[in-house]
């Protein structure tokens, strides 16, 4: 059984002012297993936010079905759609989104308060992640404090906290230089790699698409590849 089974999947927006409605994904299938990394190429515009956000339950298509890790999306409650990003999805933005007043660590604890039950050694294992990105001795700063790649590198090590099958990350790089996101990128497949998570991974460079295990390329809401 896939990861993700996306089948036949369309999306519009009504344009804002305006009865327009406009198509941004039209028809899209695709499966991802896992332990896969993925990813989502194509010009501005053409949907690869929209798609990623539909994977990550935060978007629901006009039509079509999806089922993560065997279950199908469009039965869910919110509720049960929540508990299912807590326990199975890890989210990477292009902005770090890291709580200014907590610390590292805090950062990095903060989604598993909405998990039911946290692992008792999940403080350990959130030192263990940390010390595994370099960032051992930055458990006690704050995100001011750090440099933008050290930012990011907490923002993957808090997307990993919750043991997530799925890593959703939206240009995790896009706001760093060349070298760190080379690093960065390095990092998250060193991590898919030994966690057996699959990454999905949208971006606008193609040497970063191509470290990937397979490229999906989208033009006008279509996939083409
Ligand atoms: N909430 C919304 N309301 C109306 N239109 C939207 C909304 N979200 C996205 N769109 C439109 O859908 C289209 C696709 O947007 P999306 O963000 O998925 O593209 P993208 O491929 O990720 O672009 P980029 O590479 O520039 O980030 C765009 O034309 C955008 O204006």
């Amino acid at each position: 059984m896939s990861l993700i089974t996306l089948s036949h999947i369309s999306k519009s927006y009504r344009e804002p002012g305006s009865d327009q409605v406009v198509p941004v994904l039209r028809d899209v299938s695709l499966s991802i297993e896992g332990g896969e990394s993925v990813a989502i190429v194509g010009p501005s515009g053409c949907g690869k936010s929209t798609l990623l956000n539909i994977l990550g339950t935060l978007d629901t298509p006009d039509s079509g079905s999806y089922a993560l890790d065997g279950a199908n999306m469009e039965k869910c409650t919110p509720q049960q759609l929540a508990a299912i990003r807590s326990e199975k999805i890890g989210f990477i933005f292009q902005l770090h989104h890291l709580m200014p007043q907590c610390t590292v660590l805090e950062n990095v604890l903060l989604p598993t308060l909405a998990l039911k039950a946290p692992a008792d050694d999940t403080r350990k294992r959130a030192e263990s992640l940390l010390a595994s990105v370099g960032l051992q001795d930055r458990l006690n700063w704050k995100p001011a404090q750090l440099s933008g790649g050290e930012r990011q590198r907490v923002a993957v090590v808090r997307a990993l906290i919750n043991q997530p099958k799925l890593i959703l990350a939206d240009e995790p790089t896009g706001a760093l230089d060349e070298k760190n996101a080379e690093a960065l990128t390095t990092l998250l497949l060193d991590l898919q790699k030994t966690t057996g998570v699959s990454l999905v991974l949208v971006t606008h460079h193609p040497a970063q698409a191509a470290r990937m295990s397979r490229v999906l390329k989208i033009h006008e809401g279509m996939l083409t590849n």
